[in-house]
C-alpha cells in the first residue's frame, strides 16, 4: 500500500494537481448560476416560456434549463453564437451569460487540456491515479490511526507528517467521491461503460403538412412544467422535415412544428439516470453546496502533495545516510524498524560507536531480515511502535519473515523499542518482537530494552548493558536533530525551596526587544540546549504566547547540565530555546469537568491550564509537593483561582510535612468526588515524574474500578492525558 502510494503520488504528482486546481475552478461554476437563479414557476409551462423568449431572440436555435434552474437561450446571431440568460419568471432576457465562455474553456482544459482524445486519455489516467492514491491512502490512515474505529481521533505525530493526516482525513471522502465519479465519466467518455445514451427516439420520417404554428401553441410544450424541462432544440429554420426536440427528466421526444404533437419519445435507460445522477455528483450541478465541498477537497492536494513528497523524501533517506557495509563482512547487525524515520540515527550512533572498536557493522530495514543476517552474528534490532501498537513501515512484514529463519544460527538478538508512554501500547511491537524472539529460543545479549520519546538517557543505558556484554564500552555521539532555536531573555526568576538541596525556579521569559513573539499554548514544550553537542533537555509551559511572556518551572538536579545552567541565570540574561507542540497534553474544549493531577515541577502546565480559565469552571487541582511554606510553587496565582472559581477544588499534599502525604493519598481522600466527576464525563490530565504518574495510577484504577472503568479505556478516547518525565 506504501510503496504503491508513494509511487503514485510521485509519478502522478503534477497531473493530480492540475486536475485538481482546474476542478475546484470549475466547481464555482454551480454555484455562481445557483447565485443567480430567479424563482421559475411565474412562465408557467415549456411552451410559454419558448415563445416569449423566440419573440425576443428570434434566431434562438436551443433553449436549456441547467441543474441549477438557470435557463439560457443559444442563438447564431450574425456576430456569431450568442448565449443569453434568460429570467424564468418573465421569460425576459437578462443579459448574455458572461461566465459560460471562460467555465466553457476551463469545463474543455479539465477535461480535455485542449488536445482532444489523448487529453482525454491523460485526463482518466489522472482520474484512475487519484482513486488508487485516495484508497491506498485510506488505508494508510487507517494503519496509522490503528484502527477503522479511531480514524476520527485527534491524530497521532507531529510537524509535516501529522498535517499530511489531518489535511488528507478532512478532504478523503470528497477525493474518493471526485476521483471515482471522474473516472466513470472517462470511462464513459470512451464508451467503455454504458451511458445508455444511445436510445434516441425514432426520428420521424413524415412529418405534417401545413402551416407552422408559433412555438408557445405546441401542444405537446404546453403540458411540460419548467421544473421537469432540460432542452428544447428548434427545428432547421426552413427546413420542414426538422421536427423540435424536446428533452425532459423523462426522456427525449420529437415534436412536429405544424400539429404540435409528439412523433416519438424514448424514455431514459437506468444506465443513462446513473450517468446523471454520478455527472452531477461530480460536477456539482444541482447541488452547488457538493460542488463547493468538492472543490476545497480537491484544493487540498497540491498541500497533500507537497507535504507527501516531503515525507517520501524523509523516509528515502533515513536509511540512505547511513552507509553501507558488506554483510559478509560483518560480525554486527542492526535490524531497524522505523515510520519517522528517526530510529535510523539511533541505529547510526550504536554502528559508530560499535565501529570505534573495530566491528564491522551492517545496518539494513527489519522487513529485509535473511538468513544471512542471522548467522554467527550479533543482532540488534531497534525499533519503534506505530498506529496503536502496530509494526513501523519497515518491520511490517518482520514477524512473518521471521517464522522461517532459523534464529538459533545468530550468535545473540536483542530487541531495543522506541516509543512513547503516552500511549495506550508502549513500545508494544517491540515487545512482540522480543518475545516471538525468545519462543523461537533466540540467546539475547540484554533484556528488551525501551526508550521513551526518544530519549538519550534510556539509550544510553541499554547501550551500557550491551557494552559490558560485549566487553567494549560504547562511547555515544548522538546526532540529534535540534531545531532552530531564538533568543529568550530572563525578565523574573523566583525561587523556591532554597534549604532543600534540588530548589526549583520559576522562570518568565520573553523575546529580547526587536525580536518576533512566537506563538505557543500552556503545555507546549522549550527545548532548551544547555550546551554545544548536548541534547535538548524539554520544559513544560505554564503560559501561552497570549499572556505575553514564557514561563517554566524548573528543579535543579544534581549533576543536570540544563537544570544547573538554568538556575544560574539572573533577570536580563539571553538563552537560546526552540518551541515544541504538545498537542497530546491539551484539555479538551468541551465543558466537561478537569482533573488536573501533578508533583513538583508537573505543576507548570496544570497551574497554567487553571490560570487561562479555559478549561470550564469544574476543574479540579490535585498537587504534591514538599514543603508548604518553602515549595508551594504557584501558590497565589492557584489561591486566586480557588477562589475566583476558575478552580472548583484544589486539593495539595506535603511530603515532608506534619502528614507527610502524597498527591494520591489526597485522590483517594475524594474517590467519590472523582468517581461522580468520570461519570459526568470528566477528562484527567497528569503531569510530573513516573513514579508518581504510577503510583496515580494505580490509585485511579481502584477508583475506576467500581464503575466498570479503567485507565486504558479512558487513555482510549483520551480522558486520560499524560505528560511524564
Ligand atoms: C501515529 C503514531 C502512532 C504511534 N503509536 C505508538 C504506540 O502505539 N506506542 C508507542 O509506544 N509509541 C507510539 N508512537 C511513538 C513512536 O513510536 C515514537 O515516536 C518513535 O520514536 C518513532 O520512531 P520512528 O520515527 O523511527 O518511527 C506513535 C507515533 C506516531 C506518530
Amino acid at each position: 500500500m506504501r510503496l504503491l502510494h508513494s509511487y503514485l503520488g510521485l509519478g502522478g504528482v503534477i497531473l493530480a494537481c492540475f486536475l485538481a486546481i482546474t476542478g475546484a475552478l470549475l466547481s464555482l461554476q454551480p454555484a455562481l448560476d445557483a447565485s443567480s437563479v430567479v424563482d421559475g414557476t411565474g412562465a408557467g409551462d415549456v411552451a410559454v416560456l419558448a415563445g416569449l423568449i423566440s419573440e425576443q431572440v428570434p434566431q434562438v436555435e436551443r433553449i436549456e434549463r441547467k441543474a441549477s434552474g438557470q435557463i439560457l437561450a443559444h442563438a447564431n446571431t450574425d456576430e456569431g453564437p450568442l448565449v443569453l440568460v434568460i429570467n424564468p419568471e418573465t421569460g425576459v432576457v437578462i443579459g448574455p451569460n458572461e461566465a459560460s465562455g471562460f467555465f466553457g474553456m476551463l469545463a474543455e482544459l479539465h477535461r480535455e487540456m485542449f488536445i482532444g482524445d489523448a487529453g482525454r486519455m491523460l485526463a482518466g489516467f489522472g482520474a484512475g491515479t487519484m482513486l488508487l492514491l485516495s484508497v491506498s491512502g485510506l488505508f494508510l490512515l487507517k494503519r496509522r490511526c490503528g484502527s477503522w474505529s479511531q480514524l476520527l481521533r485527534p491524530a497521532k505525530g507531529e510537524g509535516v507528517s501529522r498535517l499530511h493526516v489531518e489535511v488528507s482525513r478532512l478532504a478523503l471522502p470528497g477525493l474518493l467521491l471526485t476521483s471515482f465519479t471522474a473516472l466513470y465519466l472517462s470511462l464513459a467518455s470512451f464508451e467503455l461503460v454504458s451511458t445508455g445514451q444511445t436510445a434516441m427516439p425514432a426520428f420521424p420520417e413524415q412529418m405534417e403538412q401545413g402551416e407552422v404554428v408559433p412555438v408557445s401553441d405546441l401542444s405537446s410544450l404546453q403540458t411540460i412544467k419548467l421544473e421537469n424541462f432540460r432542452e428544447l432544440i428548434f427545428p432547421f429554420p426552413g427546413d420542414l422535415s426538422d421536427p423540435y426536440t424536446l428533452t425532459t427528466d423523462q426522456g427525449m421526444a420529437y415534436i412536429d412544428p405544424v400539429s404540435g404533437k409528439t412523433h416519438s419519445f424514448a424514455a431514459f435507460s437506468v444506465s443513462q439516470q446513473i450517468y446523471e445522477f454520478i455527472y452531477s455528483l461530480h460536477s456539482g450541478q444541482g447541488m452547488w453546496w457538493l460542488g463547493v465541498l468538492l472543490g476545497l477537497s480537491s484544493l487540498s492536494v497540491p498541500a497533500l502533495s507537497l507535504t507527501g513528497l516531503w515525507m517520501w523524501h524523509k523516509r528515502a533517506s533515513g536509511a540512505a545516510n547511513i552507509g553501507e557495509t558488506d554483510l559478509s563482512d560483518a560480525g554486527f547487525v542492526i535490524l531497524v524498524g522505523s515510520e519517522g524515520n528517526s530510529t535510523w540515527s539511533f541505529a547510526d550512533s550504536l554502528k559508530t560507536a560499535l565501529g570505534a572498536h573495530g566491528n564491522v557493522v551492517h545496518c539494513a530495514k527489519m522487513n529485509d531480515v535473511s538468513d544471512l543476517h542471522l548467522a554467527d552474528k550479533h543482532v540488534f534490532i531497534l525499533t519503534s511502535t506505530y498506529g496503536d501498537g502496530q509494526s513501523p513501515a519497515s518491520a511490517d512484514i518482520f514477524l512473518n519473515r521471521m517464522k522461517n529463519l532459523q534464529v538459533q544460527n545468530a550468535r545473540s538478538i536483542s530487541v531495543l523499542g522506541f516509543g512513547d508512554e503516552a500511549f495506550a501500547h508502549y513500545c508494544q511491537f517491540a515487545k512482540d518482537v522480543d518475545q516471538h524472539l525468545t519462543r523461537l529460543g533466540a540467546r539475547s545479549l540484554t533484556p528488551l530494552g525501551l526508550v521513551n520519546k526518544r530519549s538519550l538517557t534510556d539509550f544510553g543505558k541499554w547501550a551500557d548493558q550491551v557494552g559490558k556484554a560485549l566487553g567494549q564500552e560504547l562511547v555515544f555521539e548522538h546526532k540529534q536533530h535540534v531545531p532552530m532555536t531564538t533568543a529568550w531573555q530572563v525578565i523574573s526568576r523566583k525561587v523556591y525551596g532554597s534549604e532543600f538541596s534540588e530548589p526549583t525556579i520559576i522562570l518568565r521569559l520573553v523575546p529580547p526587544a526587536g525580536l518576533l513573539h512566537q506563538t505557543y499554548a500552556t503545555g507546549d514544550l522549550i527545548g532548551i540546549v544547555a550546551a554545544p553537542g548536548v541534547a535538548p533537555r524539554y520544559y513544560s509551559l505554564a503560559s501561552s504566547s497570549k499572556e505575553g511572556y514564557l514561563e517554566v518551572c524548573v528543579k535543579r538536579h544534581r549533576r543536570g547540565i540544563c537544570s544547573t545552567y538554568l538556575h544560574s541565570l539572573r533577570v536580563g540574561d539571553q538563552i537560546d530555546g526552540f518551541i515544541k507542540e504538545n498537542p497530546a497534553f491539551k484539555p479538551s474544549e468541551a465543558p466537561v469537568p478537569k482533573i488536573l493531577i501533578g508533583a513538583g515541577t508537573g505543576i507548570a502546565p496544570l497551574a497554567g491550564f487553571a490560570r487561562a480559565g479555559q478549561i470550564g469552571r469544574d476543574t479540579h487541582l490535585y498537587w504534591g509537593g514538599r514543603h508548604p511554606q518553602s515549595d508551594f510553587l504557584f501558590r497565589d496565582d492557584l489561591m486566586s483561582c480557588r477562589q475566583d472559581g476558575r478552580l472548583a477544588g484544589l486539593r495539595t499534599a506535603f511530603s515532608r510535612f506534619s502528614h507527610r502525604q502524597y498527591v494520591q493519598d489526597k485522590i483517594r481522600e475524594d474517590s467519590s468526588l472523582i468517581q461522580s466527576l468520570v461519570l459526568s464525563g470528566g477528562q484527567i490530565l497528569i503531569c510530573g515524574g513516573q513514579a508518581m504518574a504510577r503510583d496515580v495510577r494505580a490509585t485511579l484504577e481502584e477508583i475506576l474500578r467500581p464503575l466498570g472503568l479503567n485507565v486504558e479505556t479512558l487513555k482510549q478516547s483520551r480522558r486520560y492525558l499524560e505528560d511524564v518525565y
